[in-house]
């Protein structure tokens, strides 16, 4: 066994290439969720690995989730409908003052060529040695365009009418410093070392021609933390993306990601992100009893189910009535408000990491979750159902919208190609 060679293919999504296990030559693999390893995070599937490798030192070495590598040249970005990992950063970048769109594709070509080659778990030019000893860690890099790129890079007429600036929400409290950006960069890996090592690389790539804008941490529960594959939990102990689409969804692929005749040309394949950071207000939201924030959510807290009954994965019963003649899924809670058949098939992937910045000012945690929703166009996703929710979601009184952008997220760069080519190069 000791040569053995293990190919496990990950992705539990059609539409992302399977993700790399052959460059680890393993003794044994055993996954949390058994053989195959494969566990349900909120976007769908999250590799579990521990391992044995033998590196021919005659000391076994422990290879887990390390060991996973999500591909860089692929259809759509890497980072969209890979399985969530444990530790993501988001960072947005405004072009510095003289910069235009010829300094704008140099930055692109970097920053493809640094998250290729730390993708694949190799060194960059100048590395700092961070992510020695780590393997790729299944780190993904994903790169987006605000609405202000186009007009510092003069391609205001290359700019898609989808990234006009979502509408003002009555429940908004947004910080303008920490919201919106020339350009937005989404990274997540499992392991924290070689997530910051990416960070690091990537800002320093940024040189002369950006300046980071706003910066977010957020995390996640680990790959193999849990006895068995699990969609993840919020800061408020909600499992939550029970509800979201799963590429097996026959309309996975429209709903989620441009198509490939989609307009402008160049963002084929590509999709929209839209990033929140949704304060939670924690000190409020843990005083109310746990049958109550059911009721809010519309969905137990323990296992995720819909109150109508079932487990997690059982159809919400948006039409039944308890013994006291009342809807068992309150007519405010958030998840039928926030349900696509409430929505006119309004959907979005959720993709969340969590964040904790310790205690604010005003003495509350700084804590909540750093939304990121996915879709085709916001005007068929994120925005039709937050418009319902600002107007009564029973969770409203419990968060609040501190940041907010919008990003065009090109499709995955072909070989030898840079993320966002055909826009800068058109
Ligand atoms: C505008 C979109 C949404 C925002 C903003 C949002 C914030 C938010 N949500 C939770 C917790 C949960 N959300 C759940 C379901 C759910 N939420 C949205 C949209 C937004 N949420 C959708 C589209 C859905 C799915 C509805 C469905 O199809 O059934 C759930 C239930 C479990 C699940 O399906 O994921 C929870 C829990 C928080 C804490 C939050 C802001 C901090
Ligand atoms: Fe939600």
């Amino acid at each position: 066994m000791t040569d053995q060679i293990n190919e496990i293919n990950q992705s539990t999504d059609s539409t992302t290439a399977p993700v790399d296990m052959t460059r680890r030559r393993l003794l044994g693999t055993v996954g949390a969720a058994g053989a195959a390893g494969v566990a349900l995070g909120a976007t769908g599937g999250a590799l579990v690995h521990a391992a044995v490798e033998s590196d021919g030192s005659g000391s076994p070495e422990l290879s887990s989730v390390g060991a996973t590598e999500v591909p860089f040249h692929v259809k759509h970005q890497a980072g969209i409908s890979t399985p969530l990992q444990a530790v993501g950063h988001l960072i947005a970048f405004d072009l510095a003052p003289g910069a235009g769109r010829r300094e704008a594709a140099a930055l692109l070509r970097r920053w493809s060529a640094t998250a290729k080659a730390l993708m694949a778990g190799e060194p960059t030019g100048a590395d700092t040695g961070v992510a020695l000893d780590a393997g790729p860690s299944s780190l993904t890099v994903t790169f987006g365009f605000g609405r202000t790129f186009f007009d510092r890079t003069g391609l205001v007429a290359q700019r898609p009418a989808e990234l006009d600036p979502l509408p003002d929400f009555s429940s908004d409290r947004l910080d303008p410093k920490r919201s919106n950006g020339d350009l937005w960069v989404q990274i997540g890996a499992d392991d924290a070392l070689v997530a910051f090592h990416a960070l690091r690389a990537l800002q320093k790539d940024a040189g002369a021609a950006a300046r980071v804008r706003w910066q977010m941490n957020g995390f996640n529960r680990t790959p193999g933390a849990t006895k068995k594959p699990m969609t993840a939990r919020n800061l408020m102990g909600q499992i939550d993306g029970t509800g979201n689409p799963k590429p097996a969804d026959r309309d996975f692929e429209k709903r989620i990601f441009v198509p490939d005749s989609g307009r402008p040309a160049w963002m084929a394949n590509g999709s929209y992100a839209v990033v929140r950071r949704i304060r939670m207000l924690l000190d409020d939201w843990e005083k109310v009893p746990v049958a109550q924030q059911e009721q809010v959510i519309g969905r137990k807290k323990a296992n995720g189910a819909p109150l109508s009954g079932g487990t997690e994965t059982t159809a919400m019963e948006l039409d039944k009535f308890g013994p006291d003649g009342k809807l068992v899924i309150p007519d405010n809670a958030h998840a039928r408000i926030s349900a696509p058949e409430q929505n006119g098939g309004a959907a979005m992937l959720r993709r969340a990491f969590s964040y904790h910045d310790g205690i604010s000012a005003d003495g509350v945690p700084d804590a909540g979750l750093l939304f990121v929703a996915w879709q085709a166009d916001p005007l068929r996703g994120f925005v039709p159902v937050q418009r319902k929710l600002d107007r009564g979601d029973a969770l409203s009184a419990f968060i609040r919208h501190e940041s907010s952008g919008l990003f065009a997220v090109p499709g995955g760069p072909r070989a030898g190609e840079y993320v966002g080519q055909l826009l800068l190069e058109s």
